[in-house]
């Protein structure tokens, strides 16, 4: 870690409008154009499926993509859009009306689908959306006094706004590019916002978001539901523009298939991605349908196959990948130029007076199985302590450090912080804790690794500053501190192991934490660095930070801790100074053996 370097004042370079944006504006205006200009129904009919298909597939990119869960059953909220409005219309309401009700049931079924399948991980979250879709398509087609069954509904054909049905096109052409509008516009709002932020961290690295105080589960149902809702709208206006609709096709596996796949296309995880796919794969499908007529029926499906190999193949960041590897090279909005002036060695604050209690374990108790991890283990960290956890390997440290930052639950014993405010809490979860104000490091480095070194530390800063301007602004005062200004572009797969190490540090210091949790920080740094880990350490102590470091690098150990206690087949075994802990028999016999202690009495 280098010297502390203060970088000039980063100056955000003034708004402009960059050339990816007009040309994002000129393909929206093309994609409304276009068939007005031409007239055709045909191009009318394939400008429409764009605009439907392309909001379905922003809609399912922020589950699928923002959040990377992946769902095949987003025609669920699709078919409970076109059916809600159906349903209505014979009652005399307007389906602009159904269209709002079909959201909010939409919505909050994706919220009852999502509570227990966002448990599930991998392949196993897909199969059980796949489920619960055969089991609504299932029930859609029983109720038949209701859905029509498979004989399936038809719309009362009533024309006008009121009934979003027309005899021309061009009403309907305004209304599937509002809802791509709309759809684009909420996912861009997202993709930029504390909130997408979050969701992105937590496809990374879950445990990481959830010690940088996010909700994980919480953010996720946030995400489907404004996922759902924005499906069931396209749905309400597909069921008005078919007129007809049937359980198949409304809550069909190949259509919830073919959504994922536009996106998949165009690039997971972008805003325009999954426009770009669907711009790419419709026009193809309807052109080879058009040219082979009836002999072309399923050809769909070969034609997004094949168009999906040759993408993983050859991009496989997607059409949007394209555009991206172009646009990081351009200059960011941040003055690449800023220069990293090193700032005189400012007078570090005398050490603080150790104060009260802050954090407190007691009797905590953990198990796995038969294996008894961690045992009767009480300690307390006063304010503006340093306290070291040392102890061989397999000793219980990291089980310890789960326990005090909520990611495991002890059988029996209880964690209390002491807020801010003054009184203790005891936080049962690690958002919890984060928001009571304990940060905590990973043992094993948890970058999110397709974020920049400025966006890692970002969603930490986020903790403290929702707003994304002064996130970022906390985001490279903490970089140019951590020594990684000159990194804070770049993606955090690229740095060395020291700089993940240092961005560990970083990301945990934006959230400006009153009790510092560090796991093996120093391991695998050089002596240089490990010098470097040192000194930080030590400034953040002095600014206030109480802190409880794990460490097997003693030099560190004896350098920075006020306090030691040695923890040996999960118990504590010695706890004092640190030059005392080290003499002791009892510490030398659990680290090098009875024989060693023995020939080498302290
Ligand atoms: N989830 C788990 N399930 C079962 N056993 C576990 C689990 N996590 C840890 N253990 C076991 O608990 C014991 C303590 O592990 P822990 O990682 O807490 O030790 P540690 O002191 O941090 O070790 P190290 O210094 O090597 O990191 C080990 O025997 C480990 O194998």
């Amino acid at each position: 870690m280098s010297d502390v370097t203060i970088p000039a004042t980063p100056r955000p370079a003034p708004r402009r409008i960059d050339g990816g944006t007009i040309a994002i504006a000129a393909l929206l205006a093309l994609i409304l154009l276009v068939p007005l200009l031409v007239g055709d129904d045909f191009v009318f009919h394939v400008f429409i499926t764009i605009c439907l298909y392309g909001a379905l597939a922003t809609a399912w990119n922020i589950v699928g993509g923002f959040a990377g869960q992946l769902s095949l059953g987003h025609a669920i909220f699709y078919g409970i859009g076109a059916y809600t409005a159906a349903l209505l219309v014979p009652l005399g309401i307007s389906p602009w009306i159904g269209m709002l009700g079909g959201a909010a049931v939409s919505a909050l079924v994706g919220v009852g689908i999502g509570l227990p399948c966002f448990r599930l991980r991998g392949p196993f979250f897909a199969l059980a959306t796949i489920a619960f879709l055969q089991v609504i398509r299932l029930l859609a087609l029983h109720f038949t006094g209701l859905t029509g069954g498979a004989v399936g509904l038809m719309v009362p054909l009533q024309t006008g706004w009121q009934w979003m049905i027309f005899f021309e096109r061009w009403p309907s052409l305004l209304i599937a590019f509002g809802l791509l509008a709309l759809t684009l516009a909420v996912a861009g709002y997202i993709r930029h916002s504390r909130f997408g932020y979050y969701l992105v961290a937590t496809r990374e690295r879950e445990p990481a978001a959830a010690a940088a105080g996010v909700n994980t589960l919480r953010i996720r149902l946030a995400a489907v539901a404004v996922s759902a809702a924005l499906t069931s709208m396209v749905g309400t206006f597909h069921g008005m523009y078919l007129t007809f609709i049937e359980p198949e096709a409304m809550f069909s596996l190949a259509f919830s298939v073919q959504i994922a796949m536009f996106a998949l296309i165009g690039g997971i995880g972008t805003v325009f991605g999954p426009l770009f796919g669907t711009l790419l794969v419709v026009p193809l499908t309807e052109l080879a349908r058009g040219w082979l007529g009836a002999s072309a029926l399923g050809l769909h499906g070969f034609v997004y196959g094949t168009v999906l190999v040759l993408i993983v193949l050859f991009l496989p960041d997607g059409l949007a990948g394209l555009f991206r590897r172009k646009a990081t090279t351009e200059a960011s909005d941040v003055e690449a130029s800023a220069p990293a002036a090193t700032a005189p060695a400012e007078a570090r604050p005398a050490r603080r007076e150790m104060g009260e209690p802050i954090l407190v374990a007691e009797h905590l108790n953990k198990r796995f199985g038969g294996l008894a991890v961690t045992t009767d283990v009480s300690f307390s960290l006063r304010q503006g302590e340093v306290l070291g956890i040392i102890g061989p390997n397999g000793a219980g440290k990291t089980t310890l450090f789960n326990q005090i930052s909520g990611f495991l639950a002890p059988q029996s014993g209880v964690v209390r912080v002491r807020l801010a405010e003054g009184g203790f809490v005891t936080p049962h979860s690690p958002h919890g804790f984060a928001r009571a104000g304990v940060g905590r490091t990973f043992q094993i480095v948890q970058p999110f690794a397709a974020m920049t070194v400025l966006e890692n530390i970002m969603i930490g800063a986020f903790h403290r500053h929702p707003g994304r301007a002064e996130a970022r602004e906390k985001a490279l005062e903490t970089a140019a501190r951590m020594g990684l200004w000159a990194q804070r572009e770049v993606e955090a797969r690229s740095l060395t192991i020291g700089g993940l190490k240092r961005l560990e540090i970083a990301r945990v210091m934006a959230m400006e934490p009153r009790i510092l949790l560090l796991d093996e920080v120093m391991a695998g740094l050089n002596q240089t660095d490990v010098q470097r880990a040192i000194r930080l350490i030590e400034q953040i102590r002095d600014d206030g930070v109480s802190v409880i470091a794990i460490e097997h690098v003693m030099q560190a150990i004896m350098a920075l801790s006020d306090r030691v206690i040695v923890l040996n087949s999960g118990r504590v075994i010695a706890e004092g100074l640190p030059q005392d802990v080290v003499r002791d028999p009892t510490v030398i016999e659990a680290y090098l053996g009875k024989d060693f202690a023995h020939a080498h009495p302290a």
